[in-house]
């Protein structure tokens, strides 16, 4: 893209989640721990951090719901759109919303890989866009992967670091 059209991000070095709906198909702390991971698979590559909070207004909420569900952009059942993230900004800018008609899955069942989608969906959150790059988690459509390996493409670091610059070692 022309390096000079504004793509939106966090100018904040911490930003804060907060899970305010989970799935039936998986046990809360699963969901904390993977939504941890696919954070942590990001932030780990730039000089930014997460915080969860379970109070108050987060720059980034999270939430499994179906159908119509409050915004602009109803879920279609079962398949199809397995979930959506806002870019980030005010609101609902960062928010990442998962279509609980979908069976969720921790990797090792039958299902669609939760990790996975939430790293691609977390990547929107932090205004990353799509990739052409088969390989890249940011591709448009899933697939499966096995999650023991599951990690970011060279594509997608230099593209989050493109953004936010690199994560100083020291
Ligand atoms: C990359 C994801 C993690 C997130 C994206 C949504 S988003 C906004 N976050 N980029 C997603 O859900 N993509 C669809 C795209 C898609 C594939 N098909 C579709 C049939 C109907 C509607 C959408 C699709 C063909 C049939 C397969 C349906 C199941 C898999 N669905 C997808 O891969
Ligand atoms: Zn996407």
């Amino acid at each position: 893209d022309l390096p000079s059209r504004n793509r939106p991000k966090w100018t904040s070095r911490v930003v804060t989640y907060r899970i305010i709906s989970y799935t039936r198909d998986l046990p809360r702390v699963t969901v904390d721990h993977l939504v941890a991971k696919a954070l942590n698979m990001w932030s780990k590559e730039i000089p930014l951090s997460f915080r969860r909070v379970v109070l108050g207004i987060p720059d980034i909420v999270i939430g499994f719901a179906r159908g119509a569900h409050g915004d602009f952009y109803p879920f279609d059942g079962p398949g199809g759109t397995l979930a959506h993230a806002y870019e980030p900004g005010p609101g609902l800018g960062g928010d990442a919303h998962f279509d609980e008609d979908e069976r969720w899955a921790d990797g090792r069942g039958l299902g669609i890989n939760f990790l996975a989608v939430a790293t691609h969906e977390l990547g929107h959150s932090l205004g990353l866009r799509h990739s052409s790059d088969p390989d890249s988690v940011m591709y448009p459509t899933y697939g499966a992967r096995d999650s023991e390996n599951f990690k970011l493409s060279p594509g997608d670091i230099r593209e989050i670091q493109e953004l936010y610059g690199k994560r100083s070692k020291s």
